[in-house]
């Protein structure tokens, strides 16, 4: 009997997405367990890379084993329960094991490999530059250009001979932070003894004893003494060889900073709506039973207050608390609320923090040295153990769905862990996603309603303004006078706006009046768009830019002009009309930098500026006193999609930033403007009547059969040439047909909306389906052919429930 462990490797293709076995050699038994990481050797050439243990068990049949070459780290980074769940979702979504367990950690725990060549037969080398190139050493990296190219054919007949090897080096990257801190060794009273023993010139070992009697036996950062005692680094070296000071590298954390301290509060009085929904969710929590709440609040209802309290009530029975939170709300404003009621007990992770910081905040939470977790779509995977209440705020956002693999969908995974924890997962919205509505209308979920603000003032009252006729009377096409009064009015009273435009840049596109010339992005079907701070014209697909021409590169015309408005137009124009209003605008292009949004938000909340320009990231979460007037300048940009959630998304988009005005003391105004007045889901979204939408929407879903009645899978595949991708695309609808379901319905494949993007033509293909076991057997094959489709230069991937059908 010999011990040996099942280990998922580093190779995400079809064939090796199993566990394979390895022998595991003397001097790691007992030391490796589930969930390590650990280097194997795999294949022919027997390379090493990265594995993840998934069992550890005994067996007879070991002769054709390969023993594992060493371990990353001593500690397991997966625990069984995500492995669990890695392998489930992994099956689920059509996803790569080990693809599921990486996107689980952070980035700095994805393996880098090195190659390098190692000397077998030093005798052997004939060759002089080769010779050379070993001179003092048997191993060269081959990565750092240290390998003259002109030397490869000799370099590969080494190799050929026996005389050099290339060997692969799994690189790990996870590195912990360390600070030198520096122990005074004695007492104030032998300082002071060796200080007068000193010779009058050793000026600056008297400086250094002077300062270590003020110290007393605290230790302190290397740095900072150097700093505060004016010594340098050698003084201390000097001193700790003479036994006055003990020098030693302990792991310091990087803990992301915010700009305003955190100040302390304590739970607020819960009004009786909230109260009610509390004792609900507080009672399941209690009983320890495994249970979705769907917490359906107004704008501004209180329903973070209630978050904060449940998790209150999870820590005092010693478990742990996790809150997801989209990525565009995870605010400085929302760290604040979450850090001053529970302090160093949360860890955040969201994709603004640096590598270093995020490592540091998972080994917290890993260590149990943080208990509460807040965080964006990929903090679902904490590694929280004992986990009591999982929350999902904003659960509609589509963000919470990873639209690139490994493709999975956050709501749907906390739902899983809850599970196995025996937890409970409060989904919260004011405007929850038609499929999360329907499974609590039929008792899945215990609905939950908070119907007014918590603070007894109204929801905002809002007006539709009808654009085509603003238009026909000869108005501006960005601002009507109905708007730009209420605008102004809040200057006037010191009061604040929020205005919001779907649409980054400064214009949608450059025309040339003279030929209908529109410059469009080499590499995508797209028209660039217009930057006026950068002077360039810029596809947003795929990032490609050129400078904004002067004349028409078609007919040399002066009149190519820019059309359509993007947010830069907007604060531009918005400036001319109100010359001495300060404006912030917040887009992708002016949040790019760490901290940026921290800084803007920070001094919006300062009120050092009057308004607020920005794209939907300024729709959610806000929570400003002195807000009292939103304006939706087009509210028409998500209902045009061609997508069948465009009614839904817009819906929630006008509901959500009109939720910004008037959440305290103060009434909330909101001006809606839009080309299509009388669709309901603007109407709708006027009066706030999520109900209304929801049962009207529902009808229409079931009329088209959409979710939540059918269950969806998208199928998109992409080729450099277009009537490769379509052959492609009708043979796999070909195919498909005899493996389906009587009422399995497949539409397409049709071109995409966008063409072409990244030089690759993209045909889809949307299959709509109650339950269809056959269905799924042919994907799972499809996912096995895909490789062999890329032989062929097609790239596919499977979608299941498609977030966006664009
Ligand atoms: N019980 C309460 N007593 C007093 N103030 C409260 C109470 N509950 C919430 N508030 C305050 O009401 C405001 C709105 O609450 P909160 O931000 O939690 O609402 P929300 O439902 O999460 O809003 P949204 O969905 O719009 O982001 C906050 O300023 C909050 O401090
Ligand atoms: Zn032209
Ligand atoms: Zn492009």
């Amino acid at each position: 009997m010999m011990q040996v462990a099942e280990i998922v490797v580093d190779v995400p293709t079809m064939q090796t997405n199993r566990p394979w076995t390895y022998l595991i050699p003397k001097s790691l038994i007992n030391i490796l367990v589930p969930g390590m990481r650990v280097v194997v050797p795999f294949g022919n050439s027997n390379r090493q890379i990265q594995g993840f243990v998934v069992t550890v068990h005994e067996s007879t049949e070991t002769a054709q084993l390969k023993p594992v070459i060493s371990v990353i780290e001593l500690n397991p980074v997966l625990t069984p329960e995500l492995i669990q769940l890695g392998n489930e979702l992994a099956n689920r979504n059509f996803v790569f094991m080990v693809s599921m367990y990486q996107a689980m950690l952070p980035n700095v725990m994805r393996a880098k490999y090195s190659k390098q060549l190692r000397l077998n037969q030093p005798d052997a080398l004939k060759q002089p530059e080769v010779q050379a190139m070993f001179a003092d050493r048997d191993l060269v990296d081959f990565n750092a250009g240290d390998v003259d190219m002109a030397l490869l054919p000799a370099l590969k007949a080494y190799q050929q001979q026996g005389v050099l090897d290339v060997v692969y080096q799994v690189d790990n990257r996870a590195k912990v932070k360390l600070v030198r801190m520096i122990t005074p060794l004695l007492s104030t009273n032998e300082y002071d003894q060796l200080r007068h023993a000193l010779r009058a010139t050793a000026k600056k070992q008297a400086r250094l004893l002077t300062y270590l009697m003020k110290l007393g036996s605290n230790p302190q950062s290397t740095t900072q003494f150097e700093k505060q005692a004016g010594v340098t680094a050698n003084d201390i070296k000097v001193a700790a060889q003479k036994g006055w000071v003990e020098i030693e590298e302990v792991e310091a954390y990087r803990i992301p900073k915010l700009v305003e301290p955190i100040k302390q509060t304590t739970p607020l009085t819960l009004n009786s709506e909230q109260q009610d929904a509390y004792d609900q969710i507080v009672a399941a929590v209690n009983g320890q039973t495994n249970h979705v709440f769907l917490l359906e609040g107004v704008t501004g209802s209180g329903k973070t207050e209630i978050y904060l309290q449940v998790i209150a009530q999870v820590l005092s029975q010693n478990r742990t608390a996790l809150m997801l939170v989209p990525e565009i709300t995870l605010t400085p404003q929302m760290v604040h609320r979450v850090k001053g009621r529970f302090g160093s007990m949360v860890a955040v992770m969201h994709s603004g923090l640096s590598d270093g910081e995020r490592y540091d905040e998972w080994r917290r939470v890993k260590r149990h040295e943080a208990q509460v977790v807040i965080g964006a779509r990929s903090a679902v995977f904490a590694p929280l153990d004992n986990i009591g209440i999982i929350i999902v705020d904003e659960e509609h956002e589509s963000s919470y769905k990873q639209e690139e693999n490994p493709r999975y969908h956050a709501r749907d995974v906390a739902i899983l862990r809850a599970k196995y924890h025996n937890a409970v997962v409060v989904l919260g919205s004011a405007t929850p996603s038609l499929e999360s509505r329907a499974r609590a209308q039929r008792n899945r979920y215990t609905l939950l309603r908070l119907t007014h603000r918590a603070l007894a003032n109204p929801l905002p009252t809002s007006e539709v303004v009808d654009m085509r006729d603003v238009i026909k009377q000869g108005g501006d096409d960005i601002f009507s006078d109905q708007l730009l009064k209420k605008i102004g009015d809040r200057i006037d009273r010191n009061e604040q706006s929020v205005l919001m435009l779907n649409r980054r840049g400064y214009a949608n596109f450059l025309m040339c009046r003279q030929c209908g010339f529109v410059p469009m992005c080499p590499n995508c079907d797209l028209a660039m768009t217009v930057h006026q701070d950068t002077k360039r014209l810029e596809c947003h697909i795929c990032g490609a830019n050129q400078p904004i021409p002067n004349e028409c590169p078609m007919c040399g015309s002066d009149r190519i002009r820019p059309y359509g408005t993007g947010t830069q137009k907007v604060e531009e124009q918005l400036q001319i009309r109100f010359p001495n209003a300060r404006i912030i605008r917040m887009d992708v292009d002016t949040t790019r930098k760490k901290g940026a949004t921290d800084r803007l938000l920070t001094q919006f909340g300062q009120k050092k500026a009057d308004i607020l320009v920005g794209t939907q990231m300024i729709a959610k979460g806000l929570d400003f006193p002195d807000v009292t007037l939103v304006g939706i300048l087009n509210a028409d940009t998500t209902l045009n999609l061609p997508d069948f959630r465009a009614s839904e998304r817009t819906f929630q988009l006008i509901t959500q930033v009109s939720g910004r005005a008037g959440r305290a003391d103060k009434k909330g105004e909101v001006v809606i403007q839009t080309y299509n007045p009388q669709h309901y889901a603007i109407a709708l979204a006027k009066q706030q009547d999520y109900e209304r939408f929801f049962s009207k929407e529902m009808q229409i879903r079931h009329t088209w059969r959409y979710a939540p009645y059918y269950y969806s899978v998208q199928i998109k595949i992409s080729h450099q040439f277009e009537n490769q991708v379509a052959k492609a695309a009708y043979q796999l609808v070909e195919w498909l047909r005899n493996k389906i379901a009587d009422d399995t319905i497949i539409f397409g494949p049709a071109p995409t909306t966008v063409r072409r993007m990244k030089n690759r033509y993209y045909y889809q293909i949307l299959i709509k389906f109650k339950h269809d076991t056959g269905l799924e057997k042919a994907l799972t094959e499809l996912m096995a052919d895909a490789q062999n489709l890329s032989k062929d230069g097609i790239q596919l991937a499977i979608d299941r429930e498609p977030v966006s059908l664009i």
